[in-house]
């Protein structure tokens, strides 16, 4: 078996037990495939040096080997902070309105995934297989094939692809997308995005696609295919029978008092719409007015890219938000939103969730959303709860069969509140049974094993004719 060398922007040393908290799905999901191929993981630190060296940080833990390095502060300002998540972040899912265009932004993304290729490519072995992932790296394969690497490369795009009408607003979106050309494979998490990425290459730069979903652009050949992401099954179940698991949901219920909890857990992030959840469930409050005093709800939102203004402002906006619901439902002994800004370790997200009766995960747009996996994980089998999640998740064709609500809409969220709470209980194990069979065969070890069956299934490159004359 071929050693797996997986390239993200962030990296996260696996923990163990219970996961570090809110790092986010990606760095969740790669700490889980890594560990059975006890492989390389390679990657930004996190943090900051005057002047960028290469040199590369090596740790063992949990049978993964990561190397990170430290990028300079124009580094992060243009490439993580900038065209990472100032640009594509929200072109990708569909916020042209919030998509900030700045060459500095290019030109440090640019510098940044040479950086990258220019330190990773001497720890490459001639036999690995390469998976690069995510938004941040999208020329990092042709930058790897720039320096001579011949290996198989794969990519995972982790968040959705935009419609080709939205992508064309991309100054040298061209240019983008060529270099993806250069990897043997490339994943996306549903159909849709596929068949948008397909539609862009077809009719911006005149790809032919084969029977088989093959892409032939000039003389290059690539693999594309949809491989939704899951939660690593085994992990989770260990981590949601650990006494910090039973801690966590039993500190929820004694607070709940036999209230019912509906339960949100996201990154402070605009496209998972928790301005548009709140609204949601103030709607819910004025037009059920005896419900008061029934439940309330629990959003855990723990900050993030906080050095982005477009997320200062989210945050800025949910104070005001949360404030003005209980302001004008609270009474002395209710208080109808619990909005803490802190993040937990998976092991007490477990706990909490199946104190919870309702998940509210309404993103705008989300390439999966593995929250919404991990809540149908943690049920009680005899007495589940009930999922909410939006129609704009990756998730959602696979959990057909949560109640799926537009989260654009407040009354639409407010009707499928009412709806879970008088879900008859033999309606929520028919619907939990169903989502958890989705949950446990569709986890992350098949993810992965899908994706790197794949690469390694991908021709592996002739090496190049000699120069001309030589
Ligand atoms: O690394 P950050 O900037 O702190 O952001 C955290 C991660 O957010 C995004 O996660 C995505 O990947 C998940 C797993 O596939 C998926 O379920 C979710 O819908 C996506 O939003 C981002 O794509 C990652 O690169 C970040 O690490
Ligand atoms: O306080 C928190 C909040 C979130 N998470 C984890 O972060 C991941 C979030 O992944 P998701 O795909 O839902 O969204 P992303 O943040 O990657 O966009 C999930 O595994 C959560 O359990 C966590 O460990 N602690």
């Amino acid at each position: 078996m071929s050693r797996l060398v997986v390239i993200s922007n962030r990296v996260s040393a696996p923990t163990g037990e219970g996961g570090a908290g809110a790092q986010g799905g990606l760095a969740v999901a790669l700490g889980a495939a890594l560990r059975e191929y006890r492989g390389l993981w390679f990657g930004w630190s996190g943090h900051r040096t005057d002047e960028f060296t290469g040199h590369i940080e090596l740790q063992r833990a949990h049978g993964v080997t990561t190397a990170t390095i430290d990028l300079e502060d124009q580094d992060v300002d243009e490439y993580y902070n900038g065209y990472a998540n100032r640009t594509l972040w929200p072109l990708f899912h569909y916020r042209i309105d919030l998509a900030e265009y700045d060459r500095s932004f290019d030109s440090g993304y640019q510098r940044v995934n040479e950086r990258f290729a220019e330190t990773v490519t001497p720890l490459i072995d001639q036999d690995d297989l390469v998976w690069v992932h995510d938004y941040h790296l999208i020329p990092l394969g042709a930058e790897l094939r720039a320096r001579g690497l011949k290996n198989r490369i794969g990519f995972f795009l982790h968040i959705p692809w935009p419609p080709g009408r939205l992508l064309v607003s991309l100054p040298d979106h061209q240019k983008l997308v060529r270099s993806l050309l250069a990897y043997d494979l490339i994943g996306f998490q549903t159909r849709e995005w596929l068949e948008a990425f397909r539609d862009y290459v077809v009719r911006e730069l005149g790809g032919n696609l084969d029977a088989d979903g093959t892409l032939h652009v000039g003389d290059r050949t690539v693999h594309v295919a949809a491989y939704p992401i899951g939660i690593d099954y085994d992990d989770f179940m260990e981590a949601s029978r650990s006494p910090l698991a039973h801690q966590a949901c039993n500190r929820l219920r004694e607070s709940a008092a036999d209230r019912k909890v509906i339960i949100g857990v996201d990154r402070l992030d605009y496209s998972k719409g928790l301005q548009e959840r709140f609204t949601g469930y103030q709607r819910f409050l004025e037009n059920n007015p005896d419900r008061h005093g029934e439940l309330f709800m629990l959003q855990i939102a723990p900050p993030t890219r906080e050095e982005v203004s477009t997320y200062e402002e989210i945050r800025d906006n949910l104070d005001g938000l949360s404030g003005r619901i209980n302001g004008a439902f609270a009474e002395i002994d209710w208080v109808p939103v619990r909005y803490v800004n802190q993040g937990y370790d998976r092991a007490s997200l477990a706990g909490f969730y199946r104190a919870a009766q309702i998940a509210l995960i309404t993103p705008l747009r989300d390439g999966m959303n593995l929250v919404a996996k991990e809540y149908v994980a943690a049920q009680d089998p005899d007495d589940p709860g009930v999922l909410i999640l939006s129609r704009f998740a990756g998730a959602a064709l696979q959990l057909k069969d949560a109640l799926l609500v537009n989260p654009y809409s407040a009354d639409e969220v407010s009707d499928a509140i009412k709806t879970a709470l008088e879900m008859p209980r033999e309606e929520r194990i028919r619907r939990w049974r169903s989502m958890m069979e989705s949950v446990r065969d569709e986890d992350v070890v098949k993810w992965r094993h899908d994706f790197v069956a794949a690469l390694e299934g991908a021709r592996i490159r002739e090496p190049e004719p000699p120069p001309e004359g030589k």
